[in-house]
């Protein structure tokens, strides 16, 4: 028989803290199942990795999140990327990876170093900071809409546009009615930012489009596959930096490592993604009846998986609840795994690198000049806020 356990992973008090419930979900079994949604759930590496490589059984057409598209409507057209499945999802996935490719992203590299550099000359000499305002928020809010090709003027909406994605994973509660209300005026102006016509040449955005067009795409499409890069491009990274700003504050031994040697800054960026994940869970539904570790999960019924609880499971890593920058990070699903994995993971960690470079190369020291305000959301981790006490070169 299956565990069953009631443990609530959207209620708040669990997202402010989610590691002891994840420990108990690991350890409970392979599979459980959650009382609470009538879901099933699985907090191990080993099946979260396994139902990522099988797209087959395990399917995204029927929505990532606790709602599925079999049963109800979605509160947007869905994505021909993440709520698609192969082979619509294959003709997709290639045209995006045309426009985002390694070569595409080595090319941001000076530019992404130049908006750093510029970002920390401002900072340098203040002693007190805000991590999330001053950094976490402010670099990717400004490299990324660039790089789409965003006009200066609404990129506002980016942020409670992403919560308001990520909050639609989970069930309708506070925060999902919280970031809705939010969101009011961002919906718009995201659908127009989507076409063309609101995109700069020579932008990601307009690539998109003409990679898209060349794919037989129509531009209603082609607006779609640039409304995946809104949803996902910028609320992920403020919180990958976000969080690693936190790790590196609360892990001082950690921070001296990266100071001694900038050159780790990728490898704790890496780190950050697997201890802190900024995302921490999404679903899939199974398209069969599946065996899983002795349990038969029907066909038709929602799967919960915990990338973060499998990053820091305890089967699969040393030391898994330890910050470790120079540890050997990759095989952890934070950027996902298989057809769906991060399309946008190189951009992300380029971003990461640079601004973790350069606060190397400039900080002696930063610790905590007061508690960071967690911002909760049904699926991402990351704060508020996170005042910082910098001690500058
Ligand atoms: C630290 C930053 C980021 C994290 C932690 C992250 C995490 C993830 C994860 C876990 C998935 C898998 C979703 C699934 O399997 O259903 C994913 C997919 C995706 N990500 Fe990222 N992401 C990040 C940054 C980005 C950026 C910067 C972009 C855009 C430029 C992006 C665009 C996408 C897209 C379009 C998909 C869907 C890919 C597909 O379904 O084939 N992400 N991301
Ligand atoms: C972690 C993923 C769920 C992030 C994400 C969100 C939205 C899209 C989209 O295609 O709209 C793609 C990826």
């Amino acid at each position: 028989t299956v565990p069953v356990s009631q443990i609530d992973p959207f209620d708040e008090t669990v997202l402010a803290d989610p590691y002891p419930a994840h420990r108990e979900l690991r350890d409970l079994g392979a599979v459980v199942w959650l009382e609470r949604y009538r879901v099933w759930g699985m907090a191990r590496h080993e099946q979260v990795e396994a139902a990522l490589n099988d797209p087959q059984t395990f399917c995204s057409a029927r929505g990532v999140g606790l709602s599925d598209f079999h049963k109800e409507k979605p509160w947007r057209p869905p994505s021909l990327l993440l709520e698609a499945d192969p082979p619509d999802h294959t003709r997709a996935r290639h045209t995006i990876t045309q426009v985002l490719s390694p070569v595409a992203v080595r090319g941001l590299r000076e530019a992404f170093t130049a908006e750093a550099s510029a970002l920390f000359d401002r900072l340098a000499g203040r002693t007190a900071i805000d991590g999330v305002r001053d950094i976490a928020e402010a670099f990717p809010l400004t490299v990324f809409p660039d790089v789409v090709g965003l006009p200066p003027d609404g990129r506002e909406h980016l942020l409670p546009y992403g919560g308001l994605v990520f909050n639609g994973f989970g069930p309708r509660n506070r925060l999902f009615l919280d970031a809705l209300a939010r969101a009011e005026h961002a919906r718009d102006w995201i659908a127009a930012h989507c076409r063309r016509e609101n995109l700069a040449d020579g932008g990601l955005g307009a690539q998109i489009h003409r990679t898209a067009a060349a794919e037989g795409y129509t531009a209603a499409d082609a607006a779609l596959l640039v409304r995946s890069f809104l949803s996902a491009g910028v609320d992920t990274t403020v919180h990958g930096i976000g969080n690693a700003l936190l790790c590196l504050a609360e892990n001082p031994d950690q921070f001296r490592v990266l100071r001694a040697d900038p050159t780790q800054a990728r490898k704790a960026f890496e780190e950050t993604i697997r201890y802190e994940s900024p995302v921490q869970t999404f679903f899939r539904t199974t398209t069969r009846d599946v065996d899983v570790a002795g349990a038969t999960i029907p066909a038709g019924e929602k799967v919960l998986l915990f990338l973060a609880a499998a990053n820091r499971d305890p089967r699969r890593w040393e030391a898994a609840d330890t910050y470790d920058i120079t540890r050997k990070a990759s095989g952890h699903v934070g950027f996902g795994f298989g057809v769906h994995a991060c399309v946008g993971q190189m951009l992300a960690r380029l971003e990461g690198e640079i601004v973790l470079t350069e606060l190397a190369r400039r900080a002696e020291a930063i610790e905590l000049a007061g508690p960071p305000k967690r911002q909760l959301s049904n699926t991402l981790r990351g704060l508020d806020s996170l005042p910082l006490s910098v001690a500058w070169v």
